[in-house]
């Protein structure tokens, strides 16, 4: 079973953006991901990779997991973000574009000094990534989520973003087994269009339907949607336990089978009830 801390709602903000960090000590995300890539601009990565470093030491975050996102390996920011991060010691580290075991191995060296505690997430988006999912997943033990970088994969397919998203189904798939054949949490895209909460929730329950643990955001009103879908509703909770209680009776009386609410219920289903128990659990306990 893949890790099953909350990570419905991991919300990015630029580094470079004092106000974004400050508001994010108060906002309802699971985790955050404090940003040196795309949405900093380069004459601003220096002072970006201070601020967000202090961003971490500074403790004022609760328990939002926090990710410092680095430039990607082949610029010339990457070395001294990953320093910076490693020294900064936050939850995790994200190296974007990432696009085989070999790098995910250059990144493990690269941090042997940093804090245990700090993980390494990577993002899949590039066509390379898609088929090397599963080596890049399961490259290393230190490596905990893979997260998809919808718009990359977008522009690198030259595909369209429309409704559905049928161009990135195959990328999306490609990246969901790979991270699950390795046990790994992975993160759904962003959405881009800020003002679109409608479209913005259909593309939660798709990517929740596809099984993905939770998706990156990119603003706070996409915060309460997104909680929502990803979180086991009070009807899933309580058919769980009913699942789980009815398997108990049937397994007392010898019988490996039954039905609830007309279904076929096996160890599996419980497995899986378990597992929706757990995260409830865990996602009430976030308050
Ligand atoms: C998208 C935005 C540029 C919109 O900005 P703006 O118009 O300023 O937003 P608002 O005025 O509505 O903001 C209202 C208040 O909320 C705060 N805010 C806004 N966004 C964030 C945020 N992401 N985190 C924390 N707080 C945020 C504002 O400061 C306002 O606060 P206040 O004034 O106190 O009320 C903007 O939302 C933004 O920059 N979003 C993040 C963009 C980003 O990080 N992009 C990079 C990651 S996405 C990516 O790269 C995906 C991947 O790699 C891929 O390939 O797909
Ligand atoms: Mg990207």
């Amino acid at each position: 079973m893949t890790d099953l801390r909350p990570r419905r709602s991991v919300l990015y903000m630029p580094g470079a953006n004092e106000r974004a960090l400050e508001k994010a000590k108060t906002l309802p995300a699971d985790a955050l991901i404090l940003d040196l890539e795309d949405a900093v601009a380069p004459d601003a990565k220096a002072e970006a990779r201070k601020r967000v470093c202090a961003a971490v030491a500074s403790g004022e975050y609760g328990e939002r997991e926090l990710v410092i996102r680095t430039n990607g390996l082949d610029t010339s920011w990457h070395e001294d973000d990953l320093r910076a991060a490693a020294e900064a010691g936050p939850d995790a580290i994200l190296i974007p574009k990432v696009n085989s075991a070999a790098e995910v191995h250059q990144v493990e060296r690269a941090l042997e000094a940093a804090p245990d505690h700090t993980a390494i997430w990577a993002m899949v988006e590039t066509p390379i990534a898609m088929l090397h999912a599963h080596e890049i997943a399961s490259a290393s033990p230190r490596l905990t989520v893979l997260v998809m970088g919808t718009n990359d994969l977008a522009k690198e397919l030259q595909a369209e973003h429309v409704p559905g998203r049928a161009p990135l189904l195959a990328g999306l798939s490609l990246a969901l087994l790979g991270a699950r054949a390795a046990g790994k949490v992975i993160l759904d895209g962003v959405y881009n269009d800020v003002q679109d909460l409608a479209g913005f929730e259909a593309e939660c329950l798709q990517g929740r339907q596809f099984g993905f643990d939770g998706k990156t955001l990119i603003h706070p009103k996409q915060l309460e949607p997104c909680n929502r879908v990803f979180a086991p509703s009070e009807e899933e909770v309580e058919r769980s336990r009913r699942i789980i209680d009815a398997f108990e009776e049937a397994s007392r009386e010898g019988r490996g089978v039954v039905t609830v609410d007309g279904r076929m219920i096996e160890n599996l289903h419980v497995e899986n009830a378990r597992r929706v128990l757990t995260l409830a659990e865990a996602v009430a306990a976030r308050g």
